[in-house]
């Protein structure tokens, strides 16, 4: 184990990101199951952590794991209590020294996919440190701790428990070396700690917690047992997987319905006065001759456009000023928090618009991209903006999101979700695009987040499935949707 600077493990409490996390929702945007929850139990130095790496190690091709620790879960000290911890006269092994209410609501907000910020604790300082960590977005999620079986309400949250049960010499012998390697302490402390805390705690709450696990395994020599939990855990995935495909699957019609009576009637969809300087702006981009150079300066004058239309949707209050001459004016204010959060990299031009007419807008970055061999959307990376990562704040924020296109309105649906399971309400969130296409996203939009609006350029007719070129990688062409007559990848003919 790697000691960081605060003298907490590095590898805990990140989450690891394979391969892209698909679609934790349905075609309705509501979530079709919680992250998989895993307890790990077992004294000190049993070998939870190895347990927990090896587990990974072997579920290597998920896609987003946690390793929650229990350790992050240490009260606050106060000075006396300081005082009790640097002489090894504190008591760190009783239940009552783990904030266990904040633990299990931090992971119940994990399960739910919901954002969370755990603290981080110092085995260094013996304290929680002023900041906090933010995590959002597992679908696998591994609790270890000598007491993560202790707590009814912690136990409730896991789908499978399982106990390190291991030898006490062993667990001695190992905490010794940990303890004096990593955490900065003597033979004698380690000792003193361990004869008067670890090991009566071990006896009275660790150990018979082992009741309430599904599977012991022992804590030397365990390979085979962690196989068998690894193969068990595997089925259980597969199972979710397999009720996740069948659901996306009943969205597929809705693409097929077209720009039927309901969708027209849908206020959510606005869409910009189709006036001459518009109509010429569009034939530009439309057209395959433009130059590079023409249509990023054409792109960048219709996303102002956009977002300006955008402005509107927002809320304004009254507000007097007085003018240079002397007189009072009654006017319209700003008042909500308004951040910006595009689609990379399509939503970019979008996002230089926005920077254009709200200059210091916070951004945020969703990476969303089509699974090669599934076509389904897959995140691969969240960057928000602050007011957003804290739900309280959150719930107040105004959220432009910035595609360039919206198709099959599978990454729209994903982003959405996004912003959704960070607490930002649905009635606050305006997708600033230029095109939509009649059929597909807009019915699974509309269906999905009656709330959200849609502020767009132009709608066009059809939604087709192509072929892409040949991807120069992999030598492969894979199945794409395009709008049409379109624009073509947007994104490429800015950017390349
Ligand atoms: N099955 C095992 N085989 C070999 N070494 C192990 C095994 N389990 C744990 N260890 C070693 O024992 C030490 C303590 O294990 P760790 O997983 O950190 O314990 P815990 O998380 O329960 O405190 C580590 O150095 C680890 O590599
Ligand atoms: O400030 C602290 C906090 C905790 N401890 C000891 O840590 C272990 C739990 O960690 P494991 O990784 O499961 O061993 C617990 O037995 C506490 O005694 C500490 O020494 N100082």
């Amino acid at each position: 184990m790697l000691p960081t600077t605060q003298g907490a493990p590095t590898h805990k409490n990140h989450i690891l990101t394979s391969h892209g996390r698909p679609p934790w929702y349905g075609p309705d945007g509501l979530p079709i199951h919680n992250a998989f929850v895993i307890g790990i139990a077992g004294g000190s130095a049993s070998g939870k952590t190895y347990v927990a790496e090896k587990i990974i190690q072997s579920l290597q091709s998920l896609p987003s794991i946690l390793i929650l620790s229990q350790d992050s879960f240490y009260k606050k000290h106060n000075e006396q209590e300081l005082a009790l911890a640097f002489s090894n006269e504190y008591d760190f092994d009783h239940p009552s020294s783990i904030d266990m209410e904040l633990f299990a609501q931090c992971l119940k907000d994990l399960k739910e996919y919901k954002q969370t910020h755990i603290p981080i604790y110092s085995f260094v300082h013996h304290q929680r440190l002023p900041e906090t960590k933010y995590l959002y977005g597992a679908s696998v999620i591994i609790v270890e701790g000598i007491m993560t079986l202790l707590d009814p309400a912690l136990r409730d949250l896991y789908d499978l428990k399982i106990f390190v049960q291991c030898d006490s010499d062993l667990m001695l012998a190992r905490r010794l070396r940990r303890d004096i390697q990593q955490r900065g302490r003597s033979v004698d402390d380690v000792l003193k700690q361990y004869l008067r805390f670890v090991k009566p705690a071990f006896d009275n709450f660790v150990g018979p917690s082992a009741k309430y696990a599904d599977v012991i395994i022992p804590g030397a020599a365990n390979t085979v047992a962690i196989d068998l939990v690894v193969n068990h855990i595997r089925r259980k995935l597969a199972e979710r997987h397999a009720s996740f495909r069948s659901e996306l699957s009943r969205a597929q019609p809705a693409i097929e319905q077209g720009w039927d009576a309901e969708v027209s009637k849908w206020p959510g969809v606005v869409l910009l006065r189709q006036t001459p300087q518009l109509k010429g702006i569009h034939t530009i981009l439309r057209d395959e001759t433009t130059s590079r150079e023409d249509f990023i300066f054409f792109a960048d004058r219709l996303a102002t456009l956009v977002v300006e239309c955008g402005m509107d949707l927002l809320p304004y209050v009254p507000h007097s000023v007085q003018t240079p001459t002397d007189a009072i004016a009654h006017g319209l204010k700003l008042t909500a928090h308004v951040c910006g959060v595009s689609i990379i990299r399509a939503g970019g031009p979008l996002q230089a618009g926005l920077q254009r007419v709200l200059r210091d807008v916070p951004l945020g970055a969703l990476l969303i991209q089509s699974d090669p061999s599934t076509g389904e959307p897959l995140l691969l990376h969240t960057s928000l903006p602050c007011y957003i990562l804290h739900r309280e704040q959150a719930k107040d924020t105004w959220v432009f999101l910035l595609d360039s296109q919206i198709g099959t309105g599978a990454a729209a649906l994903m982003a959405i979700r996004v912003l959704l399971d960070h607490g930002v309400q649905e009635e606050h969130i305006i997708f600033l695009t230029f095109l939509i296409s009649q059929q597909g996203g807009p019915n699974v939009l509309r269906k999905a987040f009656p709330g959200v609006r849609i502020v767009t350029s132009a709608v066009d007719e059809l939604l087709l499935m192509a072929w892409s070129d040949v991807d120069w990688e992999t030598g492969e062409r894979r199945r794409v949707w395009k709008i049409v007559p379109g624009m073509g990848h947007i994104g490429d003919r800015y950017y390349l």
